[in-house]
C-alpha cells in the first residue's frame, strides 16, 4: 500500500494592522476589503474598552469577521486571539467556512505589537500555519510626532513594522512637518517601506514577511523578552503576572477591560434623546478645547435631532475632530447616542458633567433617602 506524501498545507498570510488611536485603521481596513486582492479575508477586530463601536463601522460585516471581546489584545486577550486563530484553522480544515486566503488583525491602537508577534511567531502549530506577512502600522501625519514622543506602544508599533503607512498627510499644508514625520520614521525603522494612505493596496498588504533585517535592535530585544517573560508566566502557574506591559511596570495587576495602565481607560457616554447638532458641535468644541491631549480617541454614533434616522458618525483623535459622516441607516436595533471616550488622566465625571449639561440633564444628586440614612445624625438611623 503506498501513501500519497503528506505535504504540510501552505502557511496562510495574516497580516497585523496597527497603528496608534484613531490613526485611520478602519478607514484603511474598509477600502482594502472592496479590493478583489483581499476577498476571502477574515479580519479579526480588537477593541478597547467594553463598549466598542468598531464592529458597527467596518462596513463588510459577514461570517469573515471575528470579534475579540474587549481588552487589550496585548495582554488580557492574547489567549482569546490563540484560540480565535486555532478555532479558524480547525473550521477550514473540516470545510466549516470558506477557505479563507488571508487573516488581517486589526489591533487596538494601544497595543504593544511585540507580544502579540510573538504569540504567533513561537506559537508551535500557528507558526506553521500562519506566515506573518508583515506588520502594517498606521501613523496620523498630524498627531504622529507627539504621539511618538508620548507613547512608548506607538513608537514599537512602528519599529516592528514593514510597511508604515502615513495617514491623514492630506490634512498637513507644512510640507517640512511631513518630512520631519518621515526622518523621524526612517531612523526608528531603517527597513521599511513608508507609503501613503492612498497607495495600492496589493503595496499595502503585500511586500514581505515578517523579519528582523533592516530594524533597530530594540526589536529583537522585545521580541526576546516576550519570550522569557512567557517562560517567566508558565513557570508561575499561570498567576496574573505579565511584567511586558505598561500596567505591570506601575504595578497594576487587574485585568479590568476599560483600563489600559493607571491613566488611560474608556468609558462611554449614551443619551437616549436625540441631540441637536449644534449643540453637540458646541460639546465637542468645548470638551477639545479645553481638554485636547488628554482626549486620545473620541468615537460616537449620535442621533441628531434634526434627523434621527441618519446617524452622525463622530470621531475625535486629540485635537482634532474630524468631519462627521452621516450613515444611511442605524447599524443595529440600538438607536441610543454614544460617544465613547479613551482619555489620558481625565476623570470621567469632568466629561460627564459636561455632556449633562449640555443635555440638560439634571446633576444626580443624592436622593433624599440615601441622604438621610447615610447621615449619623438623622432621625432615621
Ligand atoms: N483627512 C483624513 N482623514 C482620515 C484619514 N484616515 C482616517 N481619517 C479619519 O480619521 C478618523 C479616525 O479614523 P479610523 O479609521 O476610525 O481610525 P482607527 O485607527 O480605526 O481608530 P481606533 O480604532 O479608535 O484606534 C476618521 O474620522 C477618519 O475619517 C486620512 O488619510 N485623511
Amino acid at each position: 500500500m503506498t501513501h500519497a506524501p503528506l505535504t504540510p498545507p501552505a502557511p496562510i498570510p495574516l497580516t497585523i494592522l496597527t497603528g496608534f488611536l484613531g490613526a485611520g485603521k478602519t478607514t484603511l481596513l474598509n477600502r482594502m476589503l472592496k479590493s478583489p486582492a483581499l476577498q476571502d479575508t477574515v479580519v479579526i477586530i480588537n477593541e478597547f474598552g467594553e463598549i466598542g463601536l468598531d464592529h458597527l463601522l467596518v462596513e463588510k460585516i459577514d461570517d469573515n469577521m471575528v470579534l475579540l471581546s474587549a481588552g487589550c489584545l496585548c495582554c488580557t486577550v492574547r489567549g482569546d486571539l490563540i484560540a480565535t486563530l486555532e478555532d479558524l484553522l480547525r473550521k477550514r480544515d473540516n470545510d466549516r467556512i470558506t477557505p479563507f486566503k488571508r487573516v488581517i488583525i486589526e489591533t487596538t491602537g494601544l497595543a504593544d505589537p511585540a507580544p502579540i508577534l510573538h504569540a504567533v511567531l513561537y506559537h508551535p502549530y500557528l507558526s506553521m500555519r500562519y506566515a506573518v506577512e508583515g506588520v502594517v502600522t498606521l501613523v496620523d501625519a498630524v498627531n504622529g510626532a507627539q504621539t511618538l514622543d508620548a507613547h512608548r506602544e506607538a513608537l514599537k508599533q512602528a519599529a516592528v513594522a514593514e510597511r508604515i503607512v502615513i495617514t491623514k498627510a492630506d490634512l498637513i499644508e507644512d510640507r517640512t512637518k511631513l518630512a520631519q514625520l518621515n526622518e523621524r520614521l526612517r531612523a526608528l525603522n531603517p527597513g521599511a517601506a513608508i507609503l501613503n494612505a492612498d497607495a495600492p493596496v496589493e503595496d499595502i498588504i503585500s511586500g514581505g514577511l515578517f523579519g528582523l533585517d533592516g530594524k533597530i535592535a530594540d526589536v529583537t530585544e522585545w521580541l526576546r523578552t516576550e519570550a522569557v517573560e512567557k517562560a517567566e508566566h508558565e513557570s508561575h502557574g499561570h498567576q496574573h503576572v505579565h511584567h511586558h506591559h505598561g500596567h505591570h511596570e506601575h504595578g497594576h495587576h487587574h485585568h479590568d477591560v476599560n483600563r489600559h495602565d493607571e491613566r488611560i481607560r474608556a468609558f462611554c457616554l449614551t443619551s437616549d434623546k436625540p441631540i441637536r447638532q449644534g449643540t453637540l458641535d458646541m460639546f465637542l468644541d468645548l470638551l477639545r478645547s479645553s481638554q485636547g491631549a488628554k482626549l486620545l480617541r473620541v468615537k460616537g454614533l449620535v442621533a441628531l435631532a434634526e434627523d434621527p434616522e441618519h446617524p452622525v458618525v463622530i470621531h475625535g483623535v486629540q485635537h482634532v475632530i474630524h468631519v462627521p459622516a452621516v450613515l444611511p441607516r442605524w447599524p443595529s436595533d440600538d438607536r441610543r447616542s454614544r460617544i465613547v471616550f479613551i482619555v489620558d488622566d481625565l476623570e470621567r465625571e469632568t466629561v460627564e458633567k459636561l455632556w449633562n449639561a449640555f443635555l440638560g440633564n439634571p446633576a444626580i444628586d443624592q436622593p433624599d433617602a440615601a441622604a438621610l440614612s447615610d447621615n449619623p445624625l438623622s432621625l432615621r438611623r
